[in-house]
């Protein structure tokens, strides 16, 4: 078994394959003041296909995720070189309009997070921001989203309800919601389930396997079944780089190198 190869450029390995690719970066590097947590990722992510994150902690990952549409920006003393590219622009370059580059690459976080305010405002609120006014044309996105995030016939007689009073699992969802009515292309999930039982981490993963078919999703998972189960492909992370990328089939069978090997098969560190 191979020993990695830090420099190693896995959009090379997509693009050879003449797939569509939705997003790439190329040589990402992201600082936290001196601290360099990631080390030059170059990942490829295909359209319509869900990639996963995964690695043991602190190795990057939600670091690296964040990066894709710039959340790391929020964080003071933060410095990312390297391109992002979406639809044939680095959005990782300081001219970019960020609060409209993330009506295309969205993001569902860890802990479910909606707004205190009723189902129906927490979905429309980020659009009548961007201006959209017409109520007809709300309602349909409301339904559209709920139904597509698995949500909709739970909670259809309630949408002027409190978002709060959902379960974690349906708040989850109501946030998956809320992310797909902006109309993305890409979806970044962080560890979306891991404060999920396992019957609201089935629904959440199972939202995600039929999203798949409009959206291209990244996820950071702790999750080795959730892993295997819902992603096509699959890259392995290890201090601040990606040091494995394939099919998820063949990180989860015969994956190339060692400390890969080790981690999915629960023999780490
Ligand atoms: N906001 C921050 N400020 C400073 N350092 C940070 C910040 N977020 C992460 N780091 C550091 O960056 C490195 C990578 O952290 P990151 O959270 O990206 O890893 P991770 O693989 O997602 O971990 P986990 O699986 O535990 O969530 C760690 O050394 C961490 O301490």
């Amino acid at each position: 078994m191979k020993e990695y190869d830090v420099n190693q450029r896995h959009i090379v390995d997509l693009k050879q394959t003449g797939k569509e690719i939705a997003l790439y970066t190329d040589d990402i590097h992201v600082w936290y003041g001196q601290n360099e947590a990631i080390k030059g990722v170059s990942l490829a992510f295909e359209k319509n296909k869900i990639t996963s994150l995964i690695g043991p902690s602190g190795c990057g990952k939600s670091t690296y995720l964040r990066s894709l549409n710039r959340m790391n920006d929020e964080i003071n003393d933060t410095k990312v070189t390297g391109s992002i590219m979406y639809a044939e622009t680095d959005v990782n370059q300081p001219n970019i309009d960020v609060y409209e580059m993330r009506k295309h690459i969205g993001m569902v976080f860890q802990k479910p997070n909606p707004f205190s305010k009723s189902i129906y405002d927490n979905i429309t609120f980020a659009l009548k921001q961007h201006g959209l006014k017409d109520k007809k044309q709300l309602d349909e996105i409301v339904e559209t989203s709920l139904k597509q995030a698995a949500l909709w016939d739970q909670v259809k007689d309630n949408l002027n309800k409190s978002a709060l009073a959902l379960s974690g699992g349906q708040q989850q969802r109501l946030c998956i919601a809320r992310a797909i009515a902006m109309k993305p292309d890409i979806l970044l999930l962080d560890e979306p389930a891991s404060a999920l039982d396992p019957i609201s981490t089935s629904k959440v993963e199972e939202t995600l396997i039929n999203l798949k078919d409009d959206y291209t999703i990244i996820i950071v998972t702790h999750n080795m079944q959730q892993a295997s189960r819902i992603s096509d492909y699959t890259a392995f992370f290890y201090l601040g780089h990606a040091i494995e990328y394939d099919k998820t089939r063949k990180i989860f069978t015969r994956p190339k190198i060692q400390a890969t090997e080790d981690y999915v098969s629960g023999h780490f560190g």
